[in-house]
């Protein structure tokens, strides 16, 4: 992340705390197909179209607007690398959240079940990642704001994802998934041999997002809590071709059981 981009982005986010007077403690990023989960909250909408900074997002049930009010700022929409967004840009909702307020960072996403335990409709809450995607959002300079290192140089990974969030969970719905999440780049889906690989390698879900926005979350020092909806078998364990809009449909279908939990993990995480 370039310093001058990081300040372009922390300062964009401060003249919307200035509009709108918010400056909410909470953020959340939503994945393939979840944009209605932004709709369980009364909040102002600002179109990233009125955020010249952020990247105009290209991906068929990714919104492109950012909902905001006193306790909680969501990104309904996301870039991810294989859209040709820089490493800067595909982080830089996590930036914009944390110029708005945000201690604490929810991130959904949709993915393809490689657990064969898994079903399409589950809800896996993300333990861990593989980064699989090539480029870590923090290569580069160790950005600086005012002359300050913006986070460490060698940012430990050993606990990226909260367990108390994952307790939460739990408590919330007894019926969640729990595992590793590997992120590829895409966009094209992979390969039963590849899937073969990544259950070697640990995984149980893939997709093609969040683990940047996590890596660059906790650079920043924020606290984060993931969530998959597994959307799919993975490559070579259904029967079926994989498609996007399959995707997307899914996600709203299970949408009302998301909305529930994250409903559920959102009242706790901003009491908490
Ligand atoms: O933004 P997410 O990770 O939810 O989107 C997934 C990964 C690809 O963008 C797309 C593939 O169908 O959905
Ligand atoms: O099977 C998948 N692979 C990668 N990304 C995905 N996003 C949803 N399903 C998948």
């Amino acid at each position: 992340m370039k310093s001058e981009f990081i300040a372009d982005v922390y300062h964009a986010a401060a003249e919307i705390s200035k509009t709108t007077g918010y400056r909410p403690k909470l953020g959340m990023i939503l994945g393939s197909g979840l944009s209605s989960l932004a709709e369980s909250y009364e909040c102002t909408k600002v179109p990233y179209g009125d955020i010249p900074v952020l990247p105009k997002p290209t991906v068929e049930g990714h919104r492109g607007e950012l909902y905001i009010n006193e306790d909680i700022a969501i990104c309904s929409g996301r870039f991810h690398y294989y859209e040709g967004h820089s490493p800067d840009n595909v982080v830089s909702t996590v930036a914009l959240l944390k110029g708005l307020g945000c201690e604490r960072l929810i991130v959904t996403n949709a993915a393809g079940g490689i657990n064969t335990g898994f079903s399409p409709g589950d809800i896996m809450i993300i333990e861990d990642h593989i980064n699989h995607l090539g480029f870590n959002p923090l290569m580069g300079p160790n950005p600086q704001i005012d002359g300050t290192d913006l986070g460490a140089r060698f940012p430990d990974m050993s606990r990226v994802y909260s367990p108390a969030f994952a307790a939460k969970a739990q408590e919330l719905d007894g019926d969640l998934k729990q595992g590793v999440y590997i992120a590829v780049t895409g966009p094209s889906y992979e390969t039963p041999a590849e899937i073969r690989a990544f259950s070697a390698m640990g995984a149980d879900a893939v997709g093609m997002s969040t683990v940047p926005e996590a890596i660059f979350a906790r650079y920043l020092g924020m606290e984060v809590g993931g969530l998959s909806l597994i959307t799919n078998f993975a490559a070579g364990l259904g029967h079926e071709e994989l498609h996007h809009d399959e995707v997307v449909e899914i996600g709203r279908k299970a949408a009302d059981r998301m909305k529930k939990l994250v409903a559920g993990l959102v009242d706790w995480w901003l009491k908490e």
